[in-house]
């Protein structure tokens, strides 16, 4: 099954073009990179993913639900983790999770359960009673994805998730979004650190509001570097951002 898919997708802010007949899909079990310079309209393509924006061209389907049709149940299907902390500083990470499990309709006993599976499964099970504020800034991301978790969704969106973290939390946290991909999630993850592709990931590349490329990591590479690849594929750009 599809966990996400997108078909002829195009958006424009009056006369500017931001998005342009974009198509890809995110099969079940598959980590997708979304790669693209500052510009490229990674932003964009996450508002209407997540129905900040309304789609206008396009199809956008969620594990098989349309959403343009059905947008809430689209939405329950798919877990978000924004660029932005949303956090509740001055509850405890359990407790931060309780909350958006019952934004969910998910309450007492299940909703327990469902929140020490996320906590473990993001490595964070034991920092359940402590205050959020307390945690690094790595600990906070992957408690974020845990509650993006609590709902049981089949595809996960994370746009930079990893913007401002050191290189040891960056590494814990692609490895645990790996792992979410190996048992049966379909993962974009929005990025511009090719660092955190590995080559086995799918790429889809996206400039100037296109996708000009799509493949695996290894496969659109080849013998170069996929960093160099990026900015190969993107020149005329200043490539600002790629590591
Ligand atoms: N409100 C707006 N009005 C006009 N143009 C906009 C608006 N928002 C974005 N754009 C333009 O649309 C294009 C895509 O922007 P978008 O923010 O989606 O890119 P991005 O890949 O997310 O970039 P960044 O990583 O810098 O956030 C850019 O050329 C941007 O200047």
């Amino acid at each position: 099954m599809t966990g996400l898919s997108v078909s002829g997708l195009s958006y424009s802010y009056g006369a500017k073009v931001a998005l342009r007949d974009v198509s890809f899909s995110v099969p079940k079990g598959q980590f997708c990179a979304l790669l693209g310079p500052n510009g490229a309209g990674k932003s964009t393509l996450f508002n209407l993913l997540t129905g900040l924006f309304s789609t206008r061209r396009g199809q956008i389907t969620v594990a098989g639900i349309d959403f343009a049709r059905h947008p809430r149940q689209a939405l329950a299907r798919m877990g978000v983790v924004f660029q932005q902390p949303t956090l509740d500083l001055d509850l405890t990470v359990r407790r931060n999770l309780l909350y958006f499990a019952a934004l969910h309709g998910i309450a007492g006993a299940e909703a327990s359960r469902r929140a020490d599976t996320a906590l473990a499964q993001l490595g964070m099970a034991e920092r359940s009673g402590e205050l959020v504020r307390s945690l690094n800034g790595g600990h906070r991301r992957r408690m974020e994805i845990a509650r993006a978790l609590i709902h049981r969704p089949d595809c996960l969106l994370l746009d930079e998730p990893t913007v401002g973290l050191d290189a040891a939390s960056r590494h814990a946290i692609t490895d645990h979004v790996h792992a979410l991909a190996e048992q049966g999630l379909s993962i974009l993850w929005a990025t511009h650190l090719t660092d955190e592709v590995r080559d086995t990931d799918h790429v889809i590349l996206l400039h100037q509001g296109a996708l000009i490329a799509s493949g695996t990591a290894a496969g659109l590479r080849g013998p170069a570097s996929l960093r160099d690849t990026f900015l190969r594929l993107t020149s005329g750009q200043t490539g600002e951002g790629a590591e």
